[in-house]
């Protein structure tokens, strides 16, 4: 992160890939939808580089393994009404934190940092979630998916965290796993900080335009500690 630059007071975090592995939820959830659509299972490496850009299109993306454009229009809200309640059903039954999440959001916490969650997650599958893994008490703001107009990697989300909490974007680091959460992130004018373990649409990490690859939520709060004390 550029030295001289100011201080960071607030932090944004992505939830799937970033704070929990939720591939294999996603997993339960879409093979409950297409057993519905008669449809065989698939496999968490066929499922993981369609996270992370919303339910819309992921569901779209599924039903293209096996159908053309105008099958997935005719069957789109009856696979979307099924993948709902079959994810709503077991939201985080699988889902695991990945390491050192609990210690990164307190040591965030501890340097002074105001926390927010964006997600492109729908919000009704985000809320009971984070209670359940005991991420909700970290986060003074929440935003998914479907909370505003725009999700990631459009900037909006960002930019309405920042006007929430009252900082200009220079003073806000948003922390992600892919490069959506990089793209909102630049356009927001946010600094950015990527982990490498999340999932990336199939592509390595270092293809991610960002300030800085960190190992865990942990490290993450160590880089702004150490870009805290020498900022203006
Ligand atoms: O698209 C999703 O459902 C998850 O996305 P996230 O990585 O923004 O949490
Ligand atoms: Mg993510």
């Amino acid at each position: 992160m550029k030295s001289g630059a100011a201080a960071i007071q607030a932090a944004i975090i992505d939830l799937d890939g970033t704070m929990l592995h939720t591939v294999p939820d996603f997993e339960l959830a879409l093979n409950g939808m297409r057993a519905d659509l008669k449809l065989g299972p698939i496999t968490q490496d066929i499922i993981e580089p369609m996270v992370g850009k919303g339910s819309e299109k992921l569901i779209r993306d599924v039903l293209a393994l096996d159908y053309d454009a105008a099958k997935i229009d005719a069957v789109f809200d009856q696979a979307m009404a099924a993948y709902q309640r079959h994810y709503l059903a077991i939201n985080g039954e699988r889902a695991t934190l990945y390491p050192d999440v609990i210690e990164g959001l307190r040591a965030l916490q501890e340097l002074g940092l105001r926390l927010a969650c964006v997600t492109n997650k729908p919000i009704a599958f985000t809320t009971p979630l984070l209670d359940r893994k005991g991420l909700a008490p970290w986060f003074e703001l929440v935003y998914g998916g479907d909370s505003l107009p725009k999700k990631k990697p459009d900037p909006l989300p960002l930019q309405q965290v920042c006007r929430d909490f009252g900082l200009p974007p220079s003073a806000v680091v948003a922390i992600g796993d892919s490069s959506n959460d990089a793209e909102a992130a630049r356009a927001a004018g946010c600094f950015v900080l990527t982990v490498p373990y999340g999932y990336n649409h199939g592509m390595p990490v270092q293809t991610i335009n960002s300030d800085g690859i960190v190992n865990s939520l942990l490290d993450a709060a160590k880089l702004i500690s150490a870009h805290n004390s020498t900022s203006n």
